[in-house]
């Protein structure tokens, strides 16, 4: 065998990655001990904030913001510095003699690689690297010459990578899980499916990282290794086929007092140890005994973990709302995990919170008591979600709320006067033939309650508000705090981003006077999409 063609030696033992020093969040830092450090920062759009990163740039407006509205004490987790970002995806372009896998530069598609970016888990730069070594070196030089995707011409195969690392593994001391994290790897692959006649270099790729990451004595880097199948010519990522090719299929984090199972397909938040700080200080605002509507719920963490962390018992019911069918999967596994003695109605929905049909328009109350019974996805109002619930937690994308469900919001004070209690759910389900409704039942999962319950006929009078965009924040609070209807009560933020001038708010409103319908103000304008 010629010397070029032996593969390159295994990477390093992930325990050999060490983390940047100072890295204790609670002691206050000299500004040049929180600097980022990276040689790529400018050339990669990733990071906008290079010195004080346990202070981004946002956060005195912010804190002058929550005071201006009556919140004093608002209060900031710096959390992890470096080395936070434990879920990201990377697009894949130049040759396969001068592979480039990282970031677009600012406003372009030009990709610049970062192996060593600071922020991503040190186990992901490893892992990309593995797959460069694999990709362009190894397999190149055995002709099966794996190429980068080239947008102009949709030709090459590898098209983007997501890393997403799990440091949840239970035969690790605590202290060592974080750092040994194991990556699940998916290749983004330009086909249409794995019987394209490109699957043979797809599965040398797959089996390379796999043979140079799975459990050894020396090293245990990679999770698992999954497909997914594009072939758009627009700039969409991820295609609707998902392959488990490798590794173990499922994917479990522990956050927020429980197991959670993330598919590579489901919305995963990036900063895993921020979240979970984030959840411990949720969970101290919810009483025991409230129901909860999680809406914008992705796999349903934030609902599950109320659920188990705040012991609901019965007369509970938690409500997860998602768009994205995918995340279902997920949901189920975790659900499986959590104890027994949890005894409280739990439902995930596949549904879109913000469609408001003609019929909401022409008959609102009958639309969402109708729709509260049947759990039909495209007669959902948003008030449908909210019925019944003590609690609403809304945790919606960067660009914020949709209009429809703010100014259901808004409007809560008025709609609760008029509104009628939803009647029997059993008796609607039993009649039901329309095969539209019957499929659309088919997308949600209910696991009921062992005890009987009774319906809450309220509205909720709490709203917990996660946000990671600042501005749309900012704006949707306006608009909620003018229709009078909520009244912002507590305010905190968590450092998801540092590095970026980003921060996740979480932030309670609480049910203030409302106004009569004369004084009622129309909501915001509808937003553009992000
Ligand atoms: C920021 S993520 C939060 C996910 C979840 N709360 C978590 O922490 O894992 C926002 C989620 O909202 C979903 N989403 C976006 N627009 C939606 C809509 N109109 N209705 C329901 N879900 C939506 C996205 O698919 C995504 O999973």
């Amino acid at each position: 065998t010629p010397a070029a063609v032996r593969p390159p030696p295994a990477p390093p033992p992930p325990q050999q990655l060490s983390f940047p020093p100072n890295a204790n969040p609670t002691s206050p830092l000299p500004s040049l001990t929180c600097a980022l450090q990276c040689p790529h920062f400018q050339s990669c759009s990733g990071c906008t904030q290079e010195f004080n990163l346990h202070r981004p740039i946002i956060l005195d407006e912010a804190t002058d913001f929550f005071k201006k509205h009556g919140v004093s004490d608002f209060s900031f987790d710096t959390c992890r510095l470096w080395g936070w970002r434990c879920r990201t995806k990377l697009a894949v372009r130049g040759s396969s003699t001068d592979p480039l896998i990282g970031l677009y530069e600012e406003g372009t598609h030009n990709v610049v690689d970062i192996p060593e970016c600071k922020v991503h888990h040190p186990n992901i730069n490893v892992a990309v690297e593995l797959l460069k070594k694999g990709t362009f070196l190894v397999l190149r030089i055995t002709e099966l010459n794996i190429e980068p995707y080239d947008e102009d011409q949709g030709t090459g195969e590898l098209r983007y990578v997501q890393m997403a690392v799990t440091t949840y593994d239970t035969s690790l001391p605590a202290a060592e899980r974080y750092k040994n994290g194991k990556v699940q790897v998916t290749l983004v692959w330009n086909s249409r499916s794995e019987s394209s006649p490109s699957s043979e270099k797809l599965n040398a790729l797959a089996n390379f990282v796999w043979r140079y990451g799975r459990p050894s004595k020396k090293v245990h880097l990679i999770h698992s290794v999954w497909a997914n199948f594009q072939t758009s010519p627009k700039s969409i990522i991820f295609g609707n086929r998902w392959r488990h090719l490798l590794g173990e299929r499922d994917f479990w984090e522990h956050v927020g007092g429980i197991d959670v199972s993330l598919a590579p397909s489901s919305f995963g938040q990036a900063n895993t140890r921020a979240f979970d700080s984030l959840l411990q200080k949720l969970q101290k605002y919810v009483p025991v005994g409230a129901s909860v509507a999680d809406l914008y719920a992705g796999a349903g963490v934030i609902g599950l973990s109320l659920a188990v962390t705040r012991k609901c018992r019965q007369g509970l019911s938690v409500k997860c709302v998602e768009v994205n069918k995918e995340s279902k999967l997920s949901f189920e596994k975790t659900v499986d995990r959590i104890p027994n003695s949890i005894d409280c109605s739990i439902s995930w929905h596949c549904a879109d919170t913000s469609i408001v049909t003609k019929m909401d328009k022409e008959d609102n109350l009958q639309c969402f008591v109708t729709s509260f019974i049947i759990d039909f996805q495209h007669a959902q109002a948003p008030l449908s979600w909210l019925w019944g619930s003590d609690i609403v937690v809304v945790d919606p994308p960067r660009k914020g709320m949709d209009p429809s469900l703010l100014n259901t919001l808004r409007a809560i004070p008025s709609l609760e006067k008029k509104a009628k209690p939803p009647g029997s759910p059993l008796l609607k389900e039993k009649d039901e033939k329309r095969p539209w409704i019957l499929r659309a039942k088919e997308a949600s999962v209910q696991i009921q309650s062992k005890t009987t319950q009774e319906d809450s006929q309220l509205l909720p009078k709490t709203l917990i508000y996660i946000s990671r965009g600042w501005n749309s924040f900012k704006e949707d609070c306006m608009s909620l705090l003018s229709s009078k209807a909520w009244v912002l009560d507590k305010a905190h933020g968590f450092n998801f981003f540092p590095g970026t001038e980003s921060i996740e708010v979480l932030a309670f409103f609480k049910r203030g006077p409302g106004v009569s319908s004369k004084k009622k103000k129309s909501g915001k304008k509808k937003k553009k999409s992000s």
